[in-house]
């Protein structure tokens, strides 16, 4: 069963001892979904963070999906994998990991996709970016009516990324997304465990 509220990314940090001591602030904060995204760094070294990040997760209860690379979250024993327009056919992506395993789509700011997401048999489609974002300044922007009519013609929980932050966030939330994906507003927060707090509360006052 996939959580909803704050989902939070990995930035591309290289220091594996600091990456799970903010981790471990943002889950003590109410975060219960992770994704390990690390597209800087070498597999060697994405193993190592990402066997890290599994233990982190399972004692707090919280989800681990990795960015990517199914291979990796096999190794990991990751919950699920999340893969975008250039990572793999998503029925495959299915088939390869069992009906067990979660998956996230990308879907941009396509409903086409997020209808063969669904087809496909993802778990939940993401749309992005909503705000400019700090991690990817060149992302396409996605409209809010989107998340919406994607709930309706897909029956999937919708995930909204991109330049998400406390200040733009309620939005979102009252539009019906059902996870927030933030990298910078949380790990480059100067307090990273009340900033999960707040996206968690967010949920329990702006959900539709
Ligand atoms: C939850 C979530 N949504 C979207 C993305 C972006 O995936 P993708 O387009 O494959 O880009 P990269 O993250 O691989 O650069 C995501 N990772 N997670
Ligand atoms: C991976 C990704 N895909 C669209 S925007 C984005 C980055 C989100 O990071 P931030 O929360 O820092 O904008
Ligand atoms: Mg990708």
């Amino acid at each position: 069963m996939l959580p909803e509220g704050l989902y939070a990314i990995t930035p591309d940090w290289g220091d594996t001892a600091r990456l799970v001591t903010v981790t471990e602030a943002i889950l003590k904060g109410g975060c219960r979904i992770l994704q390990y995204r690390n597209k800087a760094t070498t597999a060697c070294h994405r193993d190592e963070q990402a066997a890290a990040l599994r233990g982190l997760t399972r004692r707090y209860g919280a989800l681990l999906i990795v960015n990517d690379d199914i291979e990796l979250a096999e190794a990991c024993a990751a919950d699920g994998v999340h893969l975008g327009g250039e990572d793999g056919d998503l029925a495959e992506a299915r088939k390869r990991i069992g009906p067990a395993r979660l998956l996230g789509a990308s879907c941009y700011q396509s409903l086409d996709l997020a209808e063969a997401a669904a087809g496909a048999g993802a778990d939940y489609v993401a749309f992005g970016s909503f705000y400019a974002s700090p991690t990817k300044p060149l992302a396409k922007r996605a409209d809010p009516g989107l998340i919406g009519t994607a709930k309706a013609r897909t029956g999937l929980p919708v995930c909204a990324i991109g330049g998400i932050d406390l200040g733009n966030a309620a939005p979102l939330v009252a539009a019906g997304a059902n996870l927030l994906a933030v990298i910078s507003a949380v790990y480059n927060s100067p307090d990273p465990e009340r900033a999960s707090r707040d996206f968690t509360k967010l949920f329990e006052t702006h959900r539709p």
